[in-house]
């Protein structure tokens, strides 16, 4: 019987880490042959392709090499051949490449992305293991149409509601919302739950001009202004609870609304969405009643790849608005 093919794209992260005994400390150093020869008896399960995009830590990955990197990702899929793509990744930024790969992409294909928590120097590298479970979760016929899936310590979660929560634990990755779409049981890909109203936003542009600020108690409009007046055509703000601001960053608000700057707002609490509930001076009502845009519950750093993708669609803030709060908000 014929084997699946998998491309494999590597670009960096702990999974390609060694510590450097001269530095003390791990960075990016094995070549994807090196890696997947410690993924020992893969190809029973699949023929391998790879594609080293990058030997770059997580923290060096910027949004336009996200989109680079989805350009190499659409390609391969294009492909007959290729039944689906897994992607190596730094955890630290995966959620960011994950979630635009996942609102870009329309393919029936399953896009998988892995990575690892300890290096190859350390006991108990976890790299191998979360790469054959991402090979494997990849050749699953379930997989189809699920977008893109985040496949670490065996679980496998949907790049839409993934987050990490943990700076050190194998099991840091989590949709803290609604848990995991299902697990990797040996070789096998057991899916408990779909997801519902996933979003995607057609289009090869990216704005990276967009900020993300976490508020506080007694904050002002400092940060804001700064934003705006050095070149950002959006901001993200993490804000309080339910969606709301001290009254101090209003003024800094409506000088970035009244300069086009499409200002979205998701809350630093990590699960439950945003709303207009409350109608005192800086409350989600006062904002919403500004032209501040709704995020839902996703995640800061999420929101603002998201919003990157929107403005590279529309400069025209309704309709930033429309792709934003698409089927999350009636109103
Ligand atoms: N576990 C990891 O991959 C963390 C690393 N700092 C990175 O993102 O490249």
């Amino acid at each position: 019987m014929n084997k699946p093919k998998v491309v494999v794209i590597f670009t960096g992260g702990t999974i390609s880490m060694t510590v450097d005994p001269r530095i003390g400390a791990a960075i990016p150093s094995l070549s994807s042959q090196e890696i997947l020869s410690l993924v020992t008896n893969i190809d029973k399960y699949a023929e391998i392709e790879t594609v080293n995009f990058s030997k770059l830590p997580g923290p060096h990955i910027h949004p336009k090499m996200m989109m680079d990197l989805r350009r190499v990702v659409v390609d391969n899929l294009q492909r007959e051949d290729i039944s689906a793509v897994v992607i190596t990744h730094g955890t630290d930024t995966l959620e960011e490449t994950a979630f635009l790969l996942d609102l870009s992409i329309d393919s029936p294909k399953p896009i998988i992305i892995a990575g690892a928590m300890r290096n190859s120097s350390e006991l108990g590298y976890d790299g191998p293991s979360n790469l054959a479970a991402a090979v494997c979760t990849a050749i699953s016929p379930q997989s189809m149409g699920k977008g893109v899936l985040v496949v670490m310590n065996n679980e496998v979660n949907a790049a839409s509601e993934v987050t990490k929560f943990n700076t050190l634990s194998l099991d840091t990755f989590k949709s803290l919302e609604f848990g995991p779409l299902g697990i990797v049981d040996n070789d096998e890909v057991i899916y408990h739950r779909d997801i519902v109203n996933r979003q995607q936003i057609y289009t090869e542009g990216i704005v990276a001009e967009v900020d993300l600020i976490k508020c506080a108690a007694g904050m002002d409009s400092r940060i804001i202004k700064f934003c705006v007046d050095s070149g950002a055509k959006g901001l993200v703000l993490e804000a309080l609870g339910r969606g709301n601001v001290p009254p101090t960053m209003i003024e800094g608000i409506q000088y970035a609304i009244d300069k086009n700057v499409a200002v979205v707002i998701t809350s630093r609490c990590p699960t439950g969405r945003v709303l207009d509930t409350y109608g005192y001076e800086g409350g989600g009502k006062h904002l919403r009643n500004m032209g501040i845009i709704l995020g839902g519950d996703v995640p800061g750093q999420k929101l603002r790849i998201k919003l990157m993708l929107a403005l590279s669609v529309s400069t025209d803030l309704q309709d930033i608005k429309n792709i934003m709060e698409f089927n999350q908000y009636r109103r």
